[in-house]
């Protein structure tokens, strides 16, 4: 299947569009200002002092305080949360884009990064200039206090720490592996910004205040006559004397210079007051107290908390935030529960001996809900959910609310496809699906759900035992799901639709169903793919 215009521009184009639109902005601030430093009247002396270091140094700052205060926006999860449930955005397209919110942030995250480079790099150029091209004539411009002097930046060099444990902590292999190194790590943004800004009152940079009355070259006026012939053989500032002196350029008074307002503080307070009143809010939300109704063991490693909290109500297809990852909850009733695979001694601390532990339970802290890609299911006349292994929360959320009632979504037919490494994983939810099924049935759209079970590491023929799950019996596959079929046979039932994909599985399958996605499809079925990301 060869990549189709049609499919890629559903899927890829509103995400290149802004992609577009933030790299162009970005390169004309960055031009913008490396040429008002390097041409500018104002900057002319300092020019002189550093030469290409200013401009870049300043070119890169302009870009760093694009990205320093875009960063943070799109981590306003609960005002992103609020939009998504809003009538403001009601487009899909729109809010498709939204769900794209982390991936725009790690773009502004790797900018920061690279940009810091750029500016420390320009800067340590500075520095050795400041200290080398020590300015007799101008000392106001100096930063050194003498010839040699080395200018220390302690601000700087913080900065240049504090952005390189971020950096390596927000690794992807850290996310995984250690969710929490990335996290405690990460919150270092704080200190990050309050850095920043006193990095910025420094004020090592000077602009000339009064280029009218003393325009870059011109001669001092008690040289205009004295020194008259001396003029052609004078260096300092070569040309432009020359100049000066074709267009009788005389300094009125002596040059001035100022340090520039720092305009960091203009770029980054705004977004920085909005992200931190949205955690303090949710900070204050997440600190109402959770009880927990039941904790329950599933096969496989992998526990149910039940839980209930004061006024909390989650769209389904939202996720929460609990210690450990991120989850689904999988109910919207009074109680709600969240399935957690066990990595490490979590299970223990909150139930050592597995059993109903609720007079003995820590105290858990639930941070949500937040919108998430999976909420878009229903919107959709057919929808396509692929899960593998844990990744089902999000789609088992879904069946309880068809479970609950289905006919009140636009969603006509379900696909879902689960692939799972060990047959005892199905039972986590073969309940669910199976309610779900008798119901549909019961109400006569056995066309309405799909279900395709996939056990990848069976080395003989084998099927869920107990008579209840009977349904589930013919639908379980022996071995990996083969998605291009899958997607032809959809393709063939659902002409000239657009149909939902949304996945939540292991890397391998997601990178399949993107591509998939944005391949030709001879049905003329526009495929549009959805990613619920948990790292
Ligand atoms: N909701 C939640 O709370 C959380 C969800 N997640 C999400 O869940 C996902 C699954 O996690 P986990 O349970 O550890 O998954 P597993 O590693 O157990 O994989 C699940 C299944 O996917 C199959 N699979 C892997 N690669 C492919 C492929 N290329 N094509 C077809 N099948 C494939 C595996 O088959 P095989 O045996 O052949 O490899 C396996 O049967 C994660 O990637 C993450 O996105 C993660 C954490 C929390
Ligand atoms: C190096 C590039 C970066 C990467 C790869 C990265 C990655 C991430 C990821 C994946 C998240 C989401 C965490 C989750 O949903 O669980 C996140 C959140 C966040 N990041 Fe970054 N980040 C980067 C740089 C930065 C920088 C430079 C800052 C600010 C100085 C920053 C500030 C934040 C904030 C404030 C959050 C939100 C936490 C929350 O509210 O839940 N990040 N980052």
């Amino acid at each position: 299947m060869g990549l189709s215009l049609r499919s890629w521009i559903a899927n890829e184009g509103g995400k290149h569009c802004i992609l577009i639109t933030w790299l162009s902005v970005s390169a004309w601030i960055f031009w913008r200002t490396f040429i008002l430093y390097c041409s500018g009247a104002e900057y002319h002396y300092l020019h002189k002092m550093l030469g290409l270091g200013l401009c870049i140094s300043r070119a890169s700052a302009t870009v760093l305080n694009l990205n320093c205060s875009l960063v943070l926006l799109p981590m306003c999860r609960s005002i992103l949360t609020v939009l998504r449930g809003t009538r403001q955005v009601s487009s899909k397209k729109a809010r498709r884009l939204l769900d794209k919110s982390k991936t725009f942030h790690v773009t502004c995250g790797v900018a920061i990064c690279v940009f810091s480079v750029v500016h420390v790099g320009a800067h340590l150029v500075n520095v050795v200039s400041f200290s080398v091209r020590y300015s007799d004539e101008f000392p106001a411009l100096n930063v050194a206090h003498y010839r040699g002097q080395s200018v220390p930046g302690i601000t700087g060099v913080l900065l240049v720490l504090v952005l390189f444990l971020m950096f390596t902590a927000s690794s992807h292999s850290v996310r995984v592996g250690n969710y929490e190194i990335f996290w405690y790590t990460h919150n270092l943004f704080i200190l990050f910004y309050v850095v920043l800004l006193m990095h910025v009152v420094g004020g090592a940079l000077k602009y000339q205040t009064n280029v009218d009355a003393h325009p870059p070259g011109c001669i001092p006026a008690n040289q205009t006559r004295a020194h008259s012939d001396t003029w052609p053989n004078q260096e300092v500032d070569g040309e432009l004397v020359a100049e000066s002196r074709e267009m009788s350029l005389v300094c009125k008074e002596d040059a001035h210079f100022q340090p520039h307002f720092p305009q960091t503080w203009l770029w980054v307070l705004g977004p920085l007051c909005l992200y931190c009143g949205e955690r303090l809010y949710r900070y204050i939300r997440c600190n109402a107290s959770v009880t927990i109704v039941s904790v329950v063991r599933h096969p496989c490693d992998v526990i149910e908390v039940r839980m209930l909290k004061n006024s909390f109500k989650a769209r389904p297809g939202q996720t929460l935030t609990v210690p450990g990852g991120l989850t689904c909850p999988t109910e919207n009733k009074e109680t709600f529960g969240i399935h957690v695979r066990v990595v490490g001694d979590w299970t223990d601390v909150l139930c050592p001996d597995w059993k109903l532990c609720c007079a003995a339970c820590p105290r858990l802290y639930v941070d949500g809900p937040f919108g998430s890609p999976s909420e878009e299911v229903f919107n959709y006349e057919v929808s396509v959910c692929v899960a593998g292994g844990i990744g089902v929360t999000p789609f088992a959320c879904i069946m309880h609310a068809l479970l609950d009632e289905w006919r009140r979504y636009k969603l006509q037919r379900l696909y879902f496809v689960w692939v799972c490494r060990e047959l005892n994983s199905f039972y986590w939810f073969a309940e669910l699906l199976c309610g779900l099924h008798r119901k549909l049935w019961e109400q006569n759209r056995p066309d309405y759900l799909n279900i395709r079970l996939y056990l990848t590491t069976a080395q003989e023929l084998q099927n869920l035992t107990d008579e209840k799950y009977r349904p589930l019996h013919s639908r379980l596959l022996i071995g990996r799901p083969k998605l291009k079929l899958l997607f032809e046979e959809i393709g063939r039932s659902n002409q000239h639709k657009k149909v939902g994909v949304f996945c939540c599985a292991p890397k391998g399958v997601s990178r399949e169903l993107h591509k998939l996605c944005n391949s030709f499809s001879a049905s003329g079925t526009v495929f549009e793919y959805n990613k619920e990301s948990f790292s």
